[in-house]
């Protein structure tokens, strides 16, 4: 099943093409992220699927419903989390999920037992009756993704998760959101620029920049796609012999030769250092160090760009808008609300 079908989305703001003319499908029960820079478009493409913004050109559809036609029952299927925090700091974790119970209507009953469930899922049963002002950065993030889920919704969105957050918190907020995505089945859609969150939680990511996806796959797949690991083995003496041997072997994808080093590419190259070194014993060749090094996205990143993540937010930074949407504070043109 498709959560969500993306046909031709794009979102202009005058000469900036935010988003530019995305065709892509999200399966259900998947995790899928959106990698990339500040400016990429990230927030854009996500508020355009919330409705929260009007698409320039194409559609969408989220579990089912049309983005433009069906804004209604889109917003029934969703739970949103943006980077800027919506939680009301003088109420207690339980009244803010109250809160959000109530303005979807959920019957008493049925918002009590969801309440307690979903403390549970976030690790904040014990904390459910202490102001949130007193909740730890993680604490009011997990307390967040938790309000998102509280009407059950079919596809949950959010923007930038771990943004702020120290490591500790961010690989505990990866926990949860994983726990999620497993255990309530619930299709999630998030927004990254960090390389590892894409690569650790997510089953597909799209690398988008400036308003195109540069590449679309799992991240296994992605990362396979630059042709495997790299060993590099820096040499004391003539690489030539070993290089000969180098050429007879099937395991060896390739092989580029630099000053004092060669660079091999191979499959799973953990489990051929032991041959590598034989083989240079074999060609009388002496080595002075041996560099394993796995491809990440950040290699994907550079490969399918042309620079590094860092290079790019670095230069985005102040091309963004910075902020995102507040639940609630929808732009001039959104009709209605959205909670
Ligand atoms: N309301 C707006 N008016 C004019 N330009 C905008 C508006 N919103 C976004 N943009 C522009 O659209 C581009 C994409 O911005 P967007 O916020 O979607 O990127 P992003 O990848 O989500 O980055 P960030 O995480 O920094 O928000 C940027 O060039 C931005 O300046």
């Amino acid at each position: 099943m498709t959560a969500i079908t993306v046909d031709g989305l794009t979102k202009k703001f005058g000469d900036v093409t935010a988003v530019d003319d995305l065709t892509f499908t999200v399966d259900s029960g998947e995790l899928f992220g959106l990698l990339g820079p500040n400016g990429a478009g990230k927030s854009t493409l996500i508020k355009m699927l919330v409705t929260l913004l009007q698409p320039t050109a194409g559609t969408a559809t989220v579990d089912g419903h049309d983005i433009l036609t069906e804004r209604g029952a889109v917003r029934d299927s969703i739970g949103i989390v943006f980077q800027e925090p919506a939680l009301d700091e003088e109420l207690t974790g339980a009244e803010n999920l109250a809160l959000h119970a109530r303005m979807y209507g959920q019957p008493k009953a049925e918002r009590e037992q969801r309440i307690e469930e979903i403390l549970e899922l976030v690790d904040l049963s014990d904390e459910r009756d202490d102001l949130v002002e007193h909740y730890s950065g993680g604490m009011k993030r997990r307390l967040e993704i938790g309000r998102g889920l509280m009407h059950e919704p079919a596809v949950l969105f959010l923007d930038e998760p771990t943004v702020g957050l120290d490591a500790r918190s961010r690989r505990d907020t990866w926990e949860y959101i994983q726990q999620m995505n497993e255990e309530a089945g619930i299709s999630i859609v998030l927004t990254t620029h960090y390389i590892e969150e894409a690569e650790q939680l997510c089953d597909r990511v799209a690398i988008v920049d400036d308003g195109t996806i540069a590449a679309l796959d799992t991240p296994d797949a992605l990362k396979g796609s630059l042709g495997g690991d790299v060993v590099t083995l820096e040499v004391e003496t003539d690489a030539a012999p070993l290089c000969e041997r180098l050429e007879r072997e099937s395991w060896v994808a390739e092989y580029t030769e630099t000053d004092g080093a060669i660079h091999v590419t191979l499959d799973t190259a953990e489990s051929r250092v032991a041959d590598l070194v034989r083989l240079a014993d074999a060609a009388d060749v002496q080595l002075s160090s041996i560099d394993l090094r796995k491809p990440n996205l950040e290699s994907v990143f550079l490969s399918v760009t042309g620079s590094t993540l860092d290079e790019r937010n670095a230069a985005g930074a102040g091309t963004g808008t910075g902020e995102a949407t507040a639940v609630g504070e929808q732009p001039a043109e959104s009709a209605e609300g959205i909670q």
